[in-house]
């Protein structure tokens, strides 16, 4: 920190004099751990991505909406053992609140809605992209936060909105060319847990902690999970029935198991019926081991897996029908996904499907000497304001560094202002592709 703290944080202005700044240890230009910067080229590839996310929810006719990355911390203080909970970003503020970092979007979602109350009539389909965040020991090397796009229907009861917004995210893996021999999705129901749980003698406020456990069985050994199930205090034999139930990968097993009256299977059957309307079949396959790892799922849940097995979930998302009530408020009907900016990423690399995206200028403007600079302005001007891109050239530079500039910058062509042609209101143009050179009047530049 400049000892003259000229506010903008950028480089010390004129008003702080080198004598005046202490002197500083070099700081460490990295970001903090488990975040990153996003340089020119990344950048580019974060706007294709989001730009795809966020067409996606237009062709849909989502709202989007956005909340702030700080969060109450009672937003995610949930008592099923999740994941999340543990590695919460929070803190207490200067106003000793607690505060936490957002690790996830739906409950800022919820808060909106009851906050909005009556005033919007239901359904919602709302959407937003936002940054999401958690503290976890670096020991695994894993990042702090990512990008996460979020849709969700909100005021829905029937399984037409897990269907609709499925349907969302097979039409972005298909704008960007993944198909569904790259990925899947694996459906299931928590409703299914909870049958089977109903029929033991089990607390109903153990559901939520069985199915946090659950949802790390492909994460931590088999044993380790019986002992946590037990630890709950679920009855051995209900442990040994749910996890010959986990195994079920088919419809019709699951129904002779628990037969045909049971609303998870209806909720499935009219999905899948629902998969062959929206014409998304072949994506979508029921594993009775999805659960997902949030506690407020109660019904569908999904998540998009490479079919590689090579990569964490894609996405994922489902029902959760109870959320706004633990918040106090009314029970409202919900259901959404999340899908993270980095997984996705890494299945583009694999497949070799990440798209080319380097930085176009259609022109490069240089004066040909200093006192034309003024005359450069206004023919970068002229050309701005038709809508074209222009690089400006801003000091006296050789011409060997301005070609070199432009094809850093892959301009499409230069535009030279010199003496003898300024003189008569022209330009020199110089298109780089061909090396083809004309003059023209400044106004006749388009
Ligand atoms: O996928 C869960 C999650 C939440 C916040 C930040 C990151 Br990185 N990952």
């Amino acid at each position: 920190q400049s000892a003259v703290d000229n506010g903008g944080g950028g480089r010390s202005g004129a008003m702080s004099s080198p004598s005046v700044l202490e002197s500083v240890e070099k700081i460490d230009v990295n970001p903090p751990k488990g975040t990153r910067d996003f340089p020119p080229e990344d950048m580019r590839l974060r706007n294709w991505l989001f730009h795809h996310f966020k067409e996606v929810s237009r062709l849909y006719g989502f709202e989007e909406v956005d909340f702030p990355v700080l969060e109450s911390e009672a937003l995610y203080i949930r008592k099923a053992g999740e994941e999340i909970r543990d590695q919460l970003y929070c803190f207490e503020d200067r106003g000793n609140r607690r505060v936490a970092l957002r690790p996830e979007l739906t409950p800022s979602l919820a808060r909106l809605v009851m906050q909005k109350g009556k005033s919007v009539p239901l359904p919602l389909k709302w959407f937003a992209v936002g940054q999401c965040w958690r503290y976890e020991r670096m020991t695994r090397g894993r990042r702090r936060e990512h990008y996460q796009w979020n849709m969700d229907i909100i005021g829905v009861p029937e399984v037409t909105a897990e269907a609709e917004i499925i349907s969302s995210i097979v039409t972005f893996f298909k704008r960007i060319g993944i198909t569904s021999s790259d990925v899947g999705f694996k459906v299931s129901s928590r409703k299914v847990l909870q049958e089977l749980l109903r029929r033991y003698p089990i607390p109903e406020d153990l559901f939520s902690k069985v199915c946090i456990i659950i949802d790390k069985i492909e994460k931590i050994p088999i044993d380790d999970i019986k002992k946590e199930l037990k630890s709950t205090g679920i009855p051995e034999e209900a442990v040994e029935e749910l996890l010959e139930l986990l195994s079920i990968k088919s419809l019709t097993k699951l129904e002779e198991k628990l037969g045909g009256s049971v609303e998870a299977i209806s909720d499935l059957k009219q999905l899948f019926l629902l998969a062959e309307n929206f014409g998304y079949s072949d994506w979508i396959q029921f594993d009775a081991s999805v659960v997902r790892g949030l506690a407020y799922y109660t019904g569908i849940v999904f998540e998009g897996f490479d079919r590689e097995g090579k990569l964490r979930a894609i996405c994922g998302g489902g029902r959760y029908d109870k959320l706004l009530s633990t918040f106090g408020g009314d029970d409202v009907p919900a259901c959404g996904f999340g899908f993270g900016d980095a997984v996705i990423v890494e299945l583009l690399k694999e497949k070799g499907l990440l798209p080319e995206l380097s930085l176009q200028v259609e022109n490069i403007v240089c004066a040909l000497d200093r006192d034309l600079q003024g005359a450069a302005a206004t023919v970068a001007t002229v050309l701005r304001e038709k809508g074209q891109t222009v690089d400006l050239i801003l000091e006296s530079k050789p011409l060997k560094w301005v070609f070199k500039r432009a094809a850093r910058v892959n301009a499409q062509r230069l535009i030279l202002v010199g003496n003898t042609e300024w003189q008569k209101g022209m330009v020199g143009v110089k298109i780089l592709s061909s090396g083809e050179q004309f003059e023209i009047k400044l106004d006749e530049l388009e």
